[in-house]
């Protein structure tokens, strides 16, 4: 099974958490995508929900199929979150932002009752880290705070995120994104306490006892891993 019908059968999963008449959060990303696309035809016959999207790409493509939208300021707490995830650590904390959206995708999550993260096995690790961390910062400042990040962080390496025209990466808030190459992260929690402290840094892309569930699909099928705490 290639890796993209892996994250289509998680992304499938999902879709049974789905009930009538839910408000939705919806990630961000290629596997968000598959997600938004099967919502998109469970609306189209004639399934009632309304969706919060965590970025301005899953805007679009829930519009596209006609998946009603609403946003934070108009409606209560969100029923369930579905999003995917770079890396998910056996306790299920993440990190996110791979896709840019981290800030929105924290907000988003952060306002649900329930995040439902759907991924593919590759995802799933001992050791949060071998993906780099995206920590979102303001353009204001960076040289400053990309120096504090790097005190906070041991001296890793830490790199301003460029776009497919080498310039800055620039997020749907208009932020930049520093990726910091961390290695094993032991204390997920510490960490991202110490860079929310400083001044510049917007959010991290760890989410820390946010996910309750987890839909991982691998070349033997899906395996649903619940949030023990
Ligand atoms: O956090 C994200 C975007 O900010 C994505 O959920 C994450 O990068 C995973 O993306 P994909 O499903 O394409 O592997």
């Amino acid at each position: 099974m290639s890796a993209d019908a892996m994250k289509r059968a998680a992304a499938a999963r999902a879709l049974e958490y789905v009930k009538p008449d839910m408000k939705l959060g919806l990630g961000t990303g290629s596997t968000a995508a598959h997600f938004v696309d099967l919502l998109g035809e469970k609306v189209k016959a004639g399934l009632k929900v309304v969706g919060v999207p965590t970025s301005e790409a899953t805007r679009a493509q829930a519009e596209s199929l006609g998946i009603p939208l609403t946003t934070l300021e108009e409606t209560t707490a969100l029923d369930m979150t579905v999003d995917g995830a770079d890396e998910i650590g056996p306790d299920l904390t993440l990190i996110k932002g791979g896709g840019g959206a981290l800030l929105r995708e924290k907000i988003v999550a952060g306002a649900s009752k329930q995040m439902v993260v759907i991924a593919d096995e590759t995802k799933w690790v001992k050791t949060l880290g071998k993906f780099a961390l995206p920590i979102e910062v303001v353009p204001f400042g960076l040289g400053a705070t990309t120096r504090a990040v790097e005190e906070a962080v041991g001296g890793k390496p830490c790199t301003l995120r460029k776009g497919k025209d080498g310039l800055a990466f620039v997020t749907d808030g208009g932020h930049f994104i520093i990726d910091a190459a961390m290695g094993e992260i032991i204390d997920p929690p510490a960490l991202a306490a110490r860079l929310n402290m400083i001044p510049g840094v917007v959010e991290t892309g760890l989410f820390v006892g946010m996910a309750g569930v987890v839909v991982l699909a691998g070349a033997d099928g899906v395996r649903v891993v619940e949030r023990s705490s």
